[in-house]
């Protein structure tokens, strides 16, 4: 079995060795920018963004993550506001709370951590979340908008997945893009953003046939399946850029677990560009929660139209 494996991976010729892009860095560079925003806003207006994060339950990852959140929100100057839930908490309890945050002037942007418990239908309170505090971009309008192009709020991890290709790709447009996953959080929004950029964009899933070779031809990868190890080095053409969205907690040999992405990197030599897990995707995701809670607070303050994003960088 290993070696019909072995021989059905192509020769690779050499290339220079890709870069790793540093997601930590790039997201630390730009909650500094985010930083220095804030204290102007606070500076011009009197106001303080404010980002109200509500955590239901009691999942041990989502708790990390959170505590993330509310602490890269203090070091770009900004207000955060925890509401921690039990994992008991009803609908209507948490519809009734997303209601006073969205009548709450000191609070710009809302976040509800997801996966939420089951007694709670999701989609629900996704939509009772204010379209213009909904730092997530996951309600129906801020969809609607990205889907057209028209501004509104953009989710974060597709969001820090363009600002990472912007660090190793001048020019889009005409590339190839391959995303693989389709969830509503990651693959559909990133690939509208390349879509946005006129990349011939083709979105693959679960049900896709042929998978390694849709993804040969690909100048740009997006890996957002949630499978370790799913994408190999001989699916990845050489020269392309590769961002890996995958965050699997996987065992390690001795007892404990560590996380890995959905590339196996150590393949990529071949590659232009690869990201990280961890320090890739990651850390952008929440740099780019405080940019659009930024965002937010500019536009709730100016009392202007959703506003379109400046470019990164
Ligand atoms: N409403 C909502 N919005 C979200 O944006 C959202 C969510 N729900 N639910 C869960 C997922 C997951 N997510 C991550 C954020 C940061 C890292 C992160 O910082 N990862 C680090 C460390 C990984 C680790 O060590 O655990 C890294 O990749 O370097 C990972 C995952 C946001 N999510
Ligand atoms: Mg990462």
């Amino acid at each position: 079995m290993g070696s019909s494996e072995a021989e059905a991976r192509i020769d690779l010729p050499d290339v220079r060795p890709s870069i790793l892009i540093d997601g930590t860095a790039l997201a630390a560079g730009l909650v500094t920018r985010i930083a220095a925003d804030v204290a102007t806003m606070v500076r011009t207006t009197g106001v303080t963004p404010g980002l109200a994060v509500v955590l239901v339950g009691r999942d041990p990852a989502s708790d990390i993550y959170v505590r993330r959140k509310i602490a890269q929100t203090g070091k770009a100057g900004m207000r955060s506001f925890e509401h921690r839930l039990s994992e008991e908490t009803s609908e209507a309890e948490l519809l009734a709370l997303i209601g006073q945050l969205n009548a709450d002037d000191a609070v710009h942007g809302i976040l509800v951590q997801l996966p939420l418990p089951a007694q709670i239908d999701a989609g629900a309170v996704l939509d009772a979340i204010a379209p213009a505090k909904d730092v997530d971009g996951f309600h129906p309008v801020n969809v609607g908008r990205l889907s057209t192009g028209t501004g509104g709020l953009v989710p974060c991890t597709p969001l820090g997945c363009m600002m990472l290709l912007d660090t190793v790709i001048e020019e889009y447009r005409g590339l190839k893009a391959v995303v693989i996953g389709k969830s509503n959080i990651v693959g559909k929004p990133v690939a509208l953003l390349l879509l946005e950029r006129e990349c011939t964009v083709t979105v693959t899933h679960i049900a896709t046939r042929n998978l390694p070779d849709i993804v040969r031809g690909a100048d740009i990868v997006v890996a957002a399946a949630g499978s370790p190890a799913l994408v190999r080095g001989d699916w990845i053409k050489p020269g392309a850029v590769v961002i890996d969205v995958g965050i699997n907690r996987v065992p390690r040999e001795d007892g404990g677990t560590r996380i890995v992405g959905d590339v196996v990197t150590a393949e990529l030599g071949h590659a232009r560009a690869v990201t990280p897990v961890p320090g890739g995707v990651g850390p952008m995701t929440i740099a780019c929660l405080l940019a659009n809670t930024l965002q937010a607070a500019g536009d709730l303050v100016s009392g202007s139209r959703p506003s379109h994003r400046r470019q990164a960088g």
